[in-house]
């Protein structure tokens, strides 16, 4: 085998590393996503028993406090920022579906 096929052959086996990292993170982030969203529609079950709105500005600053107190760069705490927007939102619709009867909240 040449010398670049190997070193190229190397890249690729350190890349799939990687890759199985990133794999088992997505798979931990998921569950811990779908976790998250059931809370979530625990909460508007609460809400709506007390005639709370689903969104609560003051409490999701609270939420964007507390994660951007963990990220380890002004790259990643942007980067952490945008991803919480979306989370958030998702979040706000599911919430919105629990109360209009669209989301089954049972548990697997
Ligand atoms: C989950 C809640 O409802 C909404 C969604 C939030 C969230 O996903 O963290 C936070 C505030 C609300 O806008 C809540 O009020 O705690």
């Amino acid at each position: 085998m040449s010398e670049s096929r190997a070193m190229n052959n190397d890249h690729w086996r350190e890349l799939e590393e990687w890759r199985g990292k990133i794999d088992e993170i997505d798979r931990q982030v998921a569950a811990l996503l779908c976790q998250r969203l059931q809370f979530a529609g625990n909460i508007s079950a609460v809400k709506s028993r007390m005639g709370e709105t689903v969104l609560q500005p003051e409490r999701e600053k609270e939420v964007f406090i507390n994660v951007l107190s963990h990220a380890d760069s002004p790259l990643m705490n942007q980067a952490i920022e945008n991803i919480y927007h979306c989370i958030l939102n998702e979040s706000r619709l599911f919430q919105q579906e629990c109360k209009d009867g669209r989301q089954n909240l049972s548990a697997r």
